[in-house]
């Protein structure tokens, strides 16, 4: 039996995908590397292609005995979203309608789907938990709720479980080295400051210093990668094991400003890493932490690398051997 992994080319998925095969699982992969690189897959069965071509996703169900998915492969830019909405809903949520359908005609039962902070919108209280409000502030967080709610639809149709876990902040590479973050265009603060200390780009700039918060910028949840990947193990096992849908954060509970991201960065590096203020981004909340306590109750995750300054270590290790990131 085969995990088929959704988006196991980009960024979290390929982290995901190292750990299944760590574990000795098989893995398919379905990536239409629209933003993910073959190089980043480093095992399993890739096919390339589009979730919302039935064709392709007929024939990756067709020739695999796949038992369960992990559901990566989105658009995720929060951005992006806000200045085309349609790509959002397009690519994420009817792609995602495509899979459930596919899933549905292959009797496959489990999914572990990406879901995302952004669904809480701006939050009641920090830190956030599962029962919180969600009131997306950007498009983006809106199909991912959307996803989610159409996930849960299809377990009271068709018995599909699923696992939805709201990530915060993906940061940090594998420990191997080999894989690592490499977004083209690449919009995410930590790896675009590791890009000025590499002398990539000439300063970061900081959007707005005028939110509620103590030095103005906004606080995120930073989590480390591989932490992320191995909460997908558990969520999968979980399912395996009979467990009910449910929704879990995933963060450290920990908030860290856009200047404290800077000044670590300036610690690990050692470069200057020059930063520049300008008007706040369309979308962004003020502050996001996640109340975690769900995910560790029930899955027994533990996140191991929480600290900011090892999380930028991490990714400062991926960024400094390979400046140019994935050559395929
Ligand atoms: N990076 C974060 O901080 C973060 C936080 C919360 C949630 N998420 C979610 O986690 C998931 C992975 O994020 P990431 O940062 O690794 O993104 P990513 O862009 O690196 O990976 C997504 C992958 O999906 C593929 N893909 C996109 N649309 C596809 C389609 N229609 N058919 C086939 N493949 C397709 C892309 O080529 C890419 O390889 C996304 O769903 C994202 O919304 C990310
Ligand atoms: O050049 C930059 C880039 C970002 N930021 C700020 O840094 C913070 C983090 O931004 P970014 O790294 O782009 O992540 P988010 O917009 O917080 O979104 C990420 O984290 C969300 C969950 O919190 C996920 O849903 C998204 O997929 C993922 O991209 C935000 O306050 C941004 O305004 C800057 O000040 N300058």
């Amino acid at each position: 039996m085969a995990v088929l992994v959704t988006g196991g080319a980009g960024y979290i998925g390929s982290h995901a995908v190292a750990a299944l095969l760590e574990k000795g699982e098989e893995v398919v992969i379905a990536d239409s590397l629209y933003q993910g690189h073959e190089q980043a897959v480093l095992g399993g069965k890739l096919y390339i292609g589009d979730l919302r071509d039935e064709q392709f996703l007929a024939q990756v169900f067709g020739e695999n005995d796949i038992d369960g998915v992990i559901h990566f492969a989105a658009n995720s830019l929060v951005g992006e979203s806000m200045e085309d909405p349609g790509k959002y809903y397009h690519n994420n949520v009817y792609g995602t309608l495509c899979l459930l359908e596919q899933m549905k005609k292959a009797g496959v039962k489990r999914i572990v789907f990406s879901s995302t902070a952004a669904a809480y919108g701006e939050p009641e209280r920090v830190p956030i938990d599962e029962y919180d409000r969600t009131v997306p502030t950007n498009a983006y967080g809106e199909t991912k709720l959307a996803m989610e709610k159409m996930i849960r639809w299809f377990d009271t149709a068709h018995g599909i479980k699923s696992i939805s876990l709201r990530y915060f902040n993906a940061a940090g590479a594998h420990e191997s080295g080999k894989i690592g973050e490499d977004h083209h265009p690449e919009t995410h603060l930590v790896p675009l400051v590791l890009e000025v200390a590499l002398g990539q780009r000439e300063h970061i700039t900081v959007f707005g210093d005028d939110y509620p918060t103590e030095d103005g910028t906004c606080i995120r949840d930073y989590v480390h990668v591989s932490d992320l990947a191995d909460a997908h193990l558990l969520a999968l096992d979980r399912l395996r094991q009979g467990g009910e849908s449910a929704v879990y954060n995933l963060g450290n509970g920990l908030g860290y400003s856009v200047k404290q991201v800077i000044e670590t960065a300036r610690h690990v590096t050692g470069h200057a890493i020059p930063a520049v203020t300008r008007d706040r981004r369309a979308g962004d909340p003020a502050v996001l932490v996640a109340s975690s306590a769900r995910a560790r109750d029930e899955l027994g995750w533990s996140p191991s690398r929480s600290r900011l300054e090892d999380i930028i270590s991490s990714s400062w290790n991926w960024h400094r051997t390979h400046p140019e990131g994935f050559k395929s």
